[in-house]
């Protein structure tokens, strides 16, 4: 059964032209997409097919023109009403978003997400374990669990030891493992990631999957995982989500049933890419590089 899913999704933007004038856009069209409960997903594409925009509507932060985006069969977000009267009782419906409000109201329904973006987007003058704990503090936990949750979540993307650095006293590897481990320990049901490692070189880019796979196996976390390197996807993912821009739509979906963990030397795994390559190369025409699109 879909926990997530996306049901004839289109998102339009208006943006306005050069002598001021409205104009829209249809950022994606008509996506249909079934995500199962513990199930890690990439969606892979050229620049401005919607990537982004999709990830934004599953985390409740933007909302679809048409169609809705579910999360264990609720919807995630409604349009807000013209009546006053409504609107308050919608801000009040919506108060999850916030994680503050999550600890405030314990015992109503949520959705939990967490989020991991290309800039780590961890605070520069909280230590690495700090970070962590903070992000726990909001949700509630006392601050000794907070404490042994972090170290652990810490540990477990290989940074034992590092817990009293500053941002700045980290390498960028280390920096978006903060991010990754301050994710995990927060023990959300989702995890959204845009493009994580995309600012990392090729070294550590490849440690870092090979962490994040291994802390995945181990849970039932959903991810969400935006790219774009086939690779990447191919290594991580049990299904590759292929999709096709103006306006962003999905061409394809492979699934990826190889035993994990995976060697990227595996002729199979190289199959793969290599027909996700194809795929692309059949449908796309412009600036083409190497394994990354
Ligand atoms: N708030 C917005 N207002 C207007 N247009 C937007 C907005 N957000 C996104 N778009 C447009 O929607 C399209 C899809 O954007 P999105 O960021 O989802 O693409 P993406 O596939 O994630 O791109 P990239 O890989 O470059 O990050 C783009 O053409 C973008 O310009």
């Amino acid at each position: 059964m879909a926990f997530v899913k996306l049901n004839s999704v289109t998102k339009f933007f208006s943006v306005s032209t050069n002598n001021g004038e409205a104009e829209g856009m249809t950022a994606i069209l008509d996506i249909s997409l079934s995500i199962r409960r513990g199930e890690f997903i990439s969606i892979v594409g050229p620049s401005g097919c919607g990537k982004s925009t999709i990830l934004n509507m599953i985390a409740g932060l933007q909302l679809p023109t048409e169609g809705t985006v579910t999360i264990d069969g609720k919807v995630v977000l409604e349009p807000p009403p013209v009546n006053k009267d409504e609107l308050r009782d919608y801000e009040k419906k919506y108060r999850f978003l916030s994680p503050v409000y999550n600890s405030l109201f314990k015992n109503k329904h949520r959705f939990d997400i967490s989020m991991v973006f290309q800039d780590h987007s961890i605070y520069p003058w909280k230590t690495a374990l700090n970070n962590i704990t903070f992000a726990l503090r909001l949700r509630g936990i006392a601050k000794e669990e907070c404490i042994v949750t972090a170290k652990n979540a810490l540990a477990a993307v290989g940074l034992a030891g590092f817990e009293n650095n500053y941002p700045y006293q980290l390498s960028g590897g280390m920096r978006q493992r903060v991010a990754l481990a301050r994710a995990l320990a927060v023990k959300s049901k989702i995890l959204l990631m845009d493009e994580p490692f995309g600012l990392l070189d090729g070294f550590n880019r490849e440690r870092l999957q090979e962490d994040l796979s291994a802390v995945w196996s181990k849970t039932s976390l959903t991810v969400v995982y935006i790219t774009h390197d086939i690779e990447e996807a191919v290594y991580l993912s049990d299904r590759v989500v292929l999709m096709a821009p103006s306006p962003g739509v999905i061409r394809n979906i492979i699934p990826v049933e190889l035993p994990r963990p995976r060697r990227r030397t595996n002729p199979e795994f190289k199959e793969i890419c290599t027909n996700i390559q194809k795929i692309f190369h059949s449908e796309l025409t412009g600036e083409y590089e190497y394994g990354v699109i």
